[in-house]
């Protein structure tokens, strides 16, 4: 799928991760509407794009994935302004063992409050144009993370949800494909002061840190990269894709 012409939703596209998503998508010729809480980096960032990419390609919008009113708003404006919706990445996501309820909510209910209310102006069966949902999962979503158990087993839910996702638009001809990311490590605000986002686990901290040491910091441009190849490869579909110090492999499931 060419990216020109494309309008692409990132969500949590202000930082970190969403932030190489929205520039990567931007390179690639898309427009791109980026939903974040962050309104100061938000908008900071897109002075920056502006002056590369011109006024027209971007947007931001003052979301949080947690409130279905304000994700319904937002992807209404997007269509209202740019003519519908191409590209889902549900991307926005926390570390916080502590207050684990939120963690969920943004984690695992995000991407299906995002994935389901996109649904209603990308499928083909009422009037969509279909498309791609990339969400941002993680290794973590392969397998445990010992110091995060709830953020182990929101990242197993976007994995999970993506793949039946990607089925249930397969065998319903919605026209839209549906994969996943999983990165190990990458050098974001997310993995700062880790201690007191693992609430009754800040015992591992030493743990986790010691697999971070023994596994390469990647960068968010490499996460990027690995979206792009996902939004753009139309044979691609129920995919979860594992970036890390090796390179990227697809992951391979059981099967029946
Ligand atoms: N940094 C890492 O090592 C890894 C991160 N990930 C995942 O990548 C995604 C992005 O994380 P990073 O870029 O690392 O974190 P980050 O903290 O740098 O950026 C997250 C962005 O999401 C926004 N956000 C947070 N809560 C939100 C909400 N309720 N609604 C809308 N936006 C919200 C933040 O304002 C920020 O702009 C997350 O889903 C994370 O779990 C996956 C694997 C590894
Ligand atoms: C401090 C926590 C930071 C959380 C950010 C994040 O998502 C990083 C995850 C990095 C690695 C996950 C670690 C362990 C996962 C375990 C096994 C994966 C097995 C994959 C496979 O071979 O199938």
């Amino acid at each position: 799928m060419a990216l020109s012409g494309k309008v692409a939703v990132v969500t949590g596209g202000a930082m970190g991760i969403g932030r190489a998503i929205t520039e990567t998508l931007l390179q690639s010729g898309a427009t791109v509407v980026l939903l974040d809480v962050n309104e100061s980096a938000a908008k900071s960032l897109l002075d920056d794009l502006h002056k590369v990419y011109g006024r027209d390609r971007t947007l931001f919008l003052s979301c949080t994935v947690e409130s279905e009113e304000q994700v319904k708003a937002a992807l209404q404006k997007t269509v209202d302004t740019f003519g519908g919706i191409d590209i889902l990445c549900n991307n926005a996501g926390i570390l916080n063992e502590g207050e684990w309820e939120k963690t969920v909510s943004i984690n695992l209910l995000g991407v299906i409050r995002g994935t389901y209310v996109a649904l209603q102006h990308m499928n083909k069966l009422t009037g969509g144009r279909g498309g791609v949902v990339i969400n941002t999962a993680s290794m973590a979503g392969l397998g445990p993370l010992l110091s995060c158990p709830v953020y182990t087993a929101s990242k197993h839910g976007v994995v999970g949800f993506t793949r039946a996702m990607a089925a249930a638009s397969k065998a319903s001809d919605y026209g839209i494909r549906f994969n996943a990311v999983c990165p190990g490590f990458v050098q974001t605000d997310l993995i700062s002061n880790t201690k007191l986002k693992l609430g009754q686990f800040s015992h591992l901290e030493d743990a986790t840190n010691q697999l971070m040491a023994e596994m390469r910091m990647l960068a968010p441009s490499e996460v990027a990269a690995c979206v792009l190849e996902l939004a753009t490869d139309e044979t691609k579909n129920g995919e979860a894709l594992m970036v890390f110090a090796q390179g990227k492999q697809y992951v391979t499931f059981p099967t029946l």
